[in-house]
């Protein structure tokens, strides 16, 4: 099983120096023409998303933060790529708009700030779970360099075998009243058995969920990822997305609660698709995901069905043999 360790510290990837997009980004697809500008300060952490914002960090390009005139919503700083998906992408299409967060306009201060409907804001405590998807997180259009730091990157960690990797958990626990964190390089240092086993983790809240929450929340999520998988494995899906992410949320706080989400976020690095192929990679991702999530409800039915916890051969249910189960 996996441990999970309190986080104490500022995330471990927040840097000094932030770079944006210097001008002319709106039709510039490949801008890398970068000014490093100063930082601009987060909220105060005067509630529990705003101290969830000082670890969701954004690389090199800033951090995320609160907007204080709408609570609701939160300011992204972009770099051109997503500035010119919000602003031209987004608009024109339907399932994006369905499956991504609300997007509300942008803001220029000294980069480019989109205004994004925060997720997190109608839960008193939300879990998440933040999957990168894809086995290549290599932009098309990105410099030779760079594809390769990606490729070496991807090859080292559950990307390249399992189409999908981990880049960042929080976990509220209810009784000690502190959250759990997990950042990207824990989630690069995991190895593909260990991914059903952090799932069930972050499912069950390390057991606290009663298993009927647990089935409720992995029933939901499978419809949806059920809609985004009609859309992205059709002729209707119209780009292919690297290194962007499925972000799943539930209330952490209530343990009988069982609102929830499963949103597609960050297009960093979106091509429309000109050869007439698919996104095979966020496919294969998706078809792992829901392999493995329906795995888990078929474990926790067994064991709602079986005081001890047995299978119906009358073996213990072992996580650790489900998880060894060869990727698709
Ligand atoms: N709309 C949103 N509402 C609430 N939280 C969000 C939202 N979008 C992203 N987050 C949180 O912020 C984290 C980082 O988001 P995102 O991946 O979009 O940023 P990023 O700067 O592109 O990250 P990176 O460059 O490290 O891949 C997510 O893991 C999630 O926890
Ligand atoms: O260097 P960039 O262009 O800011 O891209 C980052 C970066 O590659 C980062 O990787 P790492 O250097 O922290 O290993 C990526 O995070 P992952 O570790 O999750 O792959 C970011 O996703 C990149 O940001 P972006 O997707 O906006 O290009």
């Amino acid at each position: 099983m996996i441990e999970l360790q309190l986080v104490h510290s500022a995330h471990p990837l927040s840097k000094s120096a932030h770079s944006i997009p210097s001008a002319s980004f709106l039709n510039n697809w490949s801008s890398s023409s970068l000014n490093t500008v100063s930082q601009e300060s987060p909220a105060p952490p005067t509630s529990h998303e705003d101290s969830l914002f000082e670890f969701a960090t954004t690389g090199e390009k800033g951090m995320m933060m609160k907007n204080r005139s709408m609570p609701d919503q939160i300011l992204k700083p972009v770099r051109a790529n997503e500035f010119n998906f919000y602003e031209t992408v987004y608009p024109n299409c339907p399932q994006i708009q369905r499956f991504a967060p609300k997007y509300f306009g942008f803001k220029m201060k000294e980069r480019p700030l989109v205004k994004l409907e925060d997720l997190t804001a109608r839960y008193k405590r939300a879990n998440i779970l933040d999957i990168k998807m894809g086995h290549s997180t290599a932009g098309e259009k990105e410099s030779d360099e760079k594809k390769e730091y990606r490729r070496k990157k991807d090859g080292a960690t559950t990307s390249l075998p399992l189409a999908m990797r981990y880049a960042g958990l929080w976990l509220f626990d209810p009784e000690t009243r502190d959250y759990h964190i997990k950042d990207k390089i824990w989630g690069k240092r995991l190895e593909a058995k260990d991914f059903f086993s952090t799932l069930d983790m972050y499912v069950s809240n390390q057991g606290k969920n009663s298993i009927e929450k647990r089935i409720g929340l992995i029933d939901k999520w499978m419809t949806k990822l059920e809609a985004i998988k009609q859309w992205i494995d059709s002729p209707n899906a119209q780009f292919r997305m690297y290194s962007s992410s499925l972000m799943f949320i539930y209330e952490g706080d209530d343990l009988d609660d069982v609102s929830c989400d499963l949103r597609m976020i960050d297009f960093s690095h979106v091509y429309p698709i000109r050869d007439g192929g698919r996104d095979d990679g966020y496919i294969k991702g998706l078809n792992n995901l829901m392999s493995y999530l329906a795995d888990l409800k078929d474990m926790y039915t067994l064991s709602m069905h079986s005081e001890a916890g047995f299978d119906l051969e009358g073996e213990p249910l072992n996580i650790k043999d489900m998880s060894a189960r060869p990727p698709e």
